[in-house]
């Protein structure tokens, strides 16, 4: 099985194309899509990036949007850009999580090549260089709070939106690199409180326990918030900035630099099991009376 799983990974990581950008300019990322599923915006006058996820109606992460996700961060790194703003073109979700069609009823080799895109694209994301600040204009439930949290500064828009690891009320479990996330957040006590129930916490929950750093009441605000603090960075050189972040993330780094092929065989053990796919099949029940 290590076998498919080595080989499925030399393909994916062969598979982030790149492409220059034309100076600081808006461009759209990897293929030449009418409607990319992120869009980049360069501020000319900054060199920060507003990356906004763009793929109705919720902002899954699946394959296609982590490979093009990966792709993005890998150009920004290219081209120096001095801060990534991670945000939503919904007006109301941040990111719905992993795509629960990539997980169910799914062949284990189409779930090895969705799970290696994620770690891979976590990866990046996690330890790039980059200054990145999530600006959550949604709800952000499992994977659109890993999102943020792979972040190094959240600013959520309030009061109404949510945000948190909410995987055991899905009968599923965070992997531990997600767990690691959230204590590099809210430390242990908080962790092990809100992933044994699966809370889901509003903006202002969030806040009061170090889940977010600061709460605006609407996106422009987050993005300007999100633009002061890659403003801090302005005078600290880039270097000693990368290598600290690196020392301070080591644990989840070193988590899945080290751990990645039995993270994805337990993956694809504990997703493809009877009790997981039947979990799987009644939440996707459950939201599809939802939105009837
Ligand atoms: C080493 C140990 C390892 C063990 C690991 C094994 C197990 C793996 C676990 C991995 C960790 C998992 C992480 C995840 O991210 S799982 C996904 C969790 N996500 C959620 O719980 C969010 C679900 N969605 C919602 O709550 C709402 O959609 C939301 C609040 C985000 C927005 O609500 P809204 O009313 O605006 O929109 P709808 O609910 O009507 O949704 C619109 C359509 O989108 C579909 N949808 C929503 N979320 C998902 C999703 N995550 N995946 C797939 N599809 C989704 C929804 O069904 C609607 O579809 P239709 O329009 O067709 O009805």
């Amino acid at each position: 099985m290590a076998g498919i799983y080595r080989s499925t990974r030399y393909v994916l990581q062969n598979a982030f194309g790149s492409r220059s950008l034309p100076g600081a300019v808006r461009f759209y990322s990897q293929k030449p899509d009418p409607a990319p599923l992120i869009n980049v915006d360069v501020d000319s006058k900054t060199g920060v990036a507003t990356v906004t996820m763009n793929s109705p109606p919720v902002n899954t992460l699946n394959t296609p949007f982590l490979n093009e996700m990966g792709g993005v961060i890998k150009e920004l790194e290219k081209n120096k850009t001095r801060g990534l703003i991670l945000t939503s073109s919904s007006n109301s979700v941040f990111s719905a999580g992993l795509d629960i069609m990539e997980m169910y009823k799914a062949p284990r080799d189409q779930m090895a090549v969705f799970w290696t895109t994620l770690q891979n694209t976590w990866l990046s994301l996690y330890r790039t260089g980059i200054p990145t600040v999530a600006a959550i204009n949604g709800h952000a439930p499992a994977g659109g709070c890993l999102l943020a949290l792979s972040c190094e500064y959240r600013v959520m828009v309030g009061p109404k939106f949510t945000i948190g690891l909410n995987e055991t009320q899905l009968g599923i479990v965070a992997p531990p690199w997600f767990l690691i996330c959230m204590r590099e957040a809210v430390g242990p006590r908080q962790t092990e409180l809100a992933l044994t129930s699966g809370k889901m916490f509003t903006a202002t929950e969030a806040l009061n326990i170090g889940l977010v750093d600061q709460l605006v009441s609407n996106k422009e605000e987050a993005l300007a918030e999100a633009h002061k603090f890659i403003a801090r960075f302005a005078k600290i050189p880039p270097l000693a900035r990368k290598l600290t972040k690196e020392f301070t993330r080591q644990e989840g780094i070193k988590y899945m630099e080290e751990k990645m092929l039995d993270d994805l065989e337990t993956f694809v053990d504990v997703a493809s099991s009877p009790s997981a796919q039947k979990g799987m099949e009644m939440y996707l029940e459950a939201l599809k009376k939802k939105s009837t």
